[in-house]
């Protein structure tokens, strides 16, 4: 929109702007990087290190080092594609008000909830605001720029600012990472399905809460039902024409 001359309207995208193929499956799917979002799903410490809520709770977080360093290839790609980067932080204050009573579903299906109640003593310290647990891991620190939204259900869509930030901005397409692939990332993706918006997983900078054939099962039903799976390398060469290097990408970006 051009504001020196007061116009107004949906004029957000010119037009001019190429129309790019991201490679996926089950097929490729047609973007405008300015129609677009890089999603960043709970990457707190409470998800991908150990001592962290899930570790905690039982869950194998012992893999999770390679899926970071996809999302950070993908953010500077992103990034330097002038595509927003959109970080969620799950989680309630903490005195735990907006996690809900025993008259929510919530009490009894969180399994932080469950485990601090199995656990008093970790009472507080699990996907509270102001924890380390809450905290979003160091090597994916949000920039000037970047928009982070904090969210108190799975669904990055309820309770949030998540649909009116995209639809403010023209954006259609939602490209997720983060963890984990079986409950937040997909459940923000279906919907965001349901509201119109195409979603897309980055497979290799995702990861599930459960065992390995979990993941297989959530890309399945995204691929087939909700969706589309591409992967991180995809991301990079469409909007980057670059492997994801975060030199390369923040070459580019000075380039341009
Ligand atoms: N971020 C998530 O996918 N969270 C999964 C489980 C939970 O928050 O209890």
């Amino acid at each position: 929109m051009n504001i020196e001359t007061e116009q107004s309207g949906y004029i957000l995208n010119t037009g001019a702007e190429p129309v790019l193929e991201l490679p996926g499956k089950p097929e490729a799917l047609n973007v405008r990087a300015s129609e677009s979002a890089l999603v960043v799903v709970d990457m707190q410490n409470a998800y991908s290190t150990i001592g962290g809520y899930l570790d905690r709770a039982g869950f194998d977080v012992s893999t999770t080092g390679p899926v970071i360093q996809q999302i950070k290839k993908a953010i500077a790609v992103a990034r330097a594609a002038g595509i927003p980067v959109i970080f969620f932080q799950n989680g309630w204050d903490p005195e735990y008000v907006e996690a809900g009573g025993p008259g929510s579903p919530n009490w009894y299906k969180s399994n932080a909830l469950k485990t601090m109640r199995k656990k008093p003593e970790l009472n507080g310290s699990l996907l509270a605001k102001g924890t380390w647990d809450y905290d979003l891991v160091e090597e994916l620190q949000p920039q000037p720029g970047d928009i982070v939204i904090p969210k108190p259900r799975y669904s990055g869509f309820f309770n949030t600012s998540f649909d009116s930030i995209l639809r403010s901005r023209g954006i259609r397409n939602l490209i997720f990472t983060g963890i984990a692939t079986n409950v937040c990332v997909e459940s923000t993706l279906r919907d965001g399905f349901f509201l119109e918006y195409f979603g897309v997983v980055l497979a290799d900078a995702t990861h599930q809460a459960g065992p390995e054939f979990i993941q297989q099962a959530a890309l399945y039903n995204i691929e087939t039902f909700f969706g589309w799976v591409s992967s991180t390398e995809d991301f990079c060469q469409t909007f980057g024409g670059a492997t994801g290097d975060a030199e390369t990408a923040q070459t580019e970006s000075t380039a341009a």
